[in-house]
């Protein structure tokens, strides 16, 4: 096992007297070569479970065990056991990608560098093109691509990835997911924190969801789904953003994000649905309709409204 969180449990202070649970109670083990996926809201807990992960923070109740010692005991060790690629862009300055990843890899890995790794890296990124453009002068994707770079080009036993594919192009991203599972190929462990659900079902081997500071789910992204794997679903692109769309009274339970409206339904609603949507089609409510069995994001927006209304 690479790592134990048992029963770990952040408060932080707010405003006056008032207390905020940034992890209530977490529990879970990331094994070698696997990918475990992060996924929460906005403000569910995620950073503040990975910088105690890293001994950046210390729990208020529990442990955390990186290769079987505590990181409260050594938290200097677990950052040399853990690579980090942060949610916020890392500023290169005037260094070009190139040299930067050069730079960490060599202060990590020190003799032991392998420049080969780098221009393995670069070519399976597709980042030729940029490898010596000064860091100022990158987009938003080729910054993200030379910062997972330097936290893979010698990496540590646990690998943590913070919103990898935030600004990389679609055909970048696939390169990227390969890259990852490559890495594990060899016994490294990754935790990829996101939000994007439907990008992590297809590259996570566990998952955990998190909301409010608890884990609400965890298992095999099968396992999550299975909780409503049941129901089918109906994704609408609405014409307008702010169309005034009537769901069907057997909607399940329904989701909007922008003009992307998705509901769920038993497999039984699905001619009645289909005739609906075409129905809408007809008024100019909608453009397109796609059905299909629910995803692991069906799950994640059930389990999480679920909480909201138990809260
Ligand atoms: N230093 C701090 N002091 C007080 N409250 C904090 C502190 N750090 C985090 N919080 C609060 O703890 C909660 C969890 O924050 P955290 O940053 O871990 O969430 P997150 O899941 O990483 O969010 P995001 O996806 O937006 O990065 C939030 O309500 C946040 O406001």
């Amino acid at each position: 096992m690479v790592l134990h969180v048992k029963d770990v449990t952040k408060v932080f202070s707010g405003r006056g007297k008032s207390k905020k649970i940034a992890n209530d109670n977490v529990t879970f083990t990331i094994d070698e070569g696997e990918i475990f996926g992060l996924l929460g809201q906005n403000g569910a807990g995620k950073t503040t479970l990975v910088n105690q992960i890293l001994g950046l923070l210390t729990p208020d109740r529990g442990d955390i065990h990186l290769l079987g010692e505590s990181v409260i005991q050594s938290p200097t060790r677990a950052r040399s056991i853990c690579s980090v690629q942060p949610q916020s862009q890392v500023p290169l300055g005037f260094l070009t990608p190139k040299q930067a990843v050069t730079l960490i890899g060599k202060m990590r890995a020190g003799k032991n560098y392998n420049p080969k790794r780098l221009e393995m890296l670069f070519e399976a990124l597709d980042m030729g093109e940029w490898a010596n453009t000064e860091g100022e002068k990158l987009s938003g994707g080729a910054k993200r691509l030379t910062a997972f770079c330097m936290a893979v080009i010698a990496p540590g036993k646990l690998v943590i990835l913070d919103e990898p594919t935030n600004d990389v192009d679609p055909v970048r991203r696939r390169y990227l997911w390969q890259v990852i599972r490559d890495l594990t190929n060899d016994g490294t462990s990754v935790i990829l924190v996101t939000h994007n659900v439907v990008e992590a079902e297809k590259a996570v081997d566990r998952v955990a969801i998190i909301n409010r500071g608890q884990f609400i789910a965890q298992g095999t992204p099968s396992e999550i789904k299975s909780s409503v794997s049941d129901q089918m679903r109906m994704e609408l692109s609405l014409a307008k953003e702010l169309v005034d769309i009537e769901i069907p009274n057997w909607a399940l339970s329904s989701h909007q994000n922008g003009s992307r409206f998705v509901f769920s339904m038993d497999p039984s609603k699905v001619p009645s649905t289909i005739e609906w949507a075409k129905d809408q089609m007809d008024r100019g409510l909608i453009i397109d309709y796609s059905l299909s069995p629910t995803t692991i994001e069906d799950a994640y927006i059930e389990l999480t409204s679920k909480r909201v209304v138990a809260s």
